[in-house]
């Protein structure tokens, strides 16, 4: 009997292009994936929950899951820890579970230095323009706040080549499609591997 694990799906990319967006979308699709909820030292924003869009912790709480190894990458953003909580990514996994993240891009290149089979999927704006109407339409961010945003997108862009694709988010909807698209493909990669090997098998009874 094969061992069949899930498939680690990272989508990344600059803040304010969309990936929360993108990704609730996704999952109202009644897609198998399982979300993997970050954890976070910024405060809760208006709206948001604990345990359903983070886990709010302290500075002094996240430092000790850090010391004690809990997170599979965590990242300082514009003066906040983000993190992904190990356990869940790896037990979900190990049941045959896919397992969805939505993190900043110095988090999903350290995801890829341990997971270097995930998918890796940048999400970009269709242009630095309609990044920034978007960060500020949000209105979730002060000027500075928002210079700051802009400032680390450029740089992330930079990395884009780390990806394995690309999604421009110029419509929800059509972004939500790629993304789902992208999911079945790898899928049928997975159905490759698995009939190879029982090919193998017949031919060694
Ligand atoms: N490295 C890392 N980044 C995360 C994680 N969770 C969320 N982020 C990213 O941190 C950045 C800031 O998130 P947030 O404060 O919620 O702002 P928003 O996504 O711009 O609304 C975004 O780029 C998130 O995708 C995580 O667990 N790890
Ligand atoms: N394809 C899109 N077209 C126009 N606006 C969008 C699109 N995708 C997201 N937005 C808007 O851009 C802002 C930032 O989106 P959000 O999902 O919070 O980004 P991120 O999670 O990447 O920081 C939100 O106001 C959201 O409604």
């Amino acid at each position: 009997m094969i061992e069949e694990k899930g498939i680690l799906f990272v989508l990344s990319g600059p803040s304010g292009v969309g990936k929360g967006t993108v990704r609730k979308a996704l999952f109202e699709k009644d897609t198998a994936l399982q979300y993997s909820i970050s954890m976070t030292t910024r405060a809760m924003r208006e709206g948001e929950e604990e345990g359903v869009d983070y886990f709010y912790r302290s500075k002094e709480d996240f430092e000790k899951m850090i010391e004690d190894n809990q997170l599979l990458e965590h990242a300082q953003y514009v003066g906040n820890y983000y993190g992904t909580p190990r356990t869940y990514v790896e037990e979900t996994l190990d049941k045959g579970n896919d397992v969805f993240l939505e993190i900043e891009v110095q988090g999903a290149l350290q995801v890829k230095k341990n997971f270097p089979e995930g998918v890796f999927i940048f999400l970009s704006p269709p242009s630095l323009e309609e990044l920034k109407n978007r960060i500020v339409s949000r209105g979730t961010e002060t000027e500075t706040l928002v210079m700051n945003r802009l400032k680390a997108a450029k740089d992330e862009i930079e990395l884009m080549d780390n990806y394995d694709y690309v999604v421009v988010n110029d419509q929800v909807d059509r972004a939500v499609e790629k993304v789902q698209a992208i999911v079945k493909s790898e899928h049928c990669k997975k159905e490759r591997v698995a009939s190879q090997y029982k090919k193998l098998l017949e031919v060694s009874n």
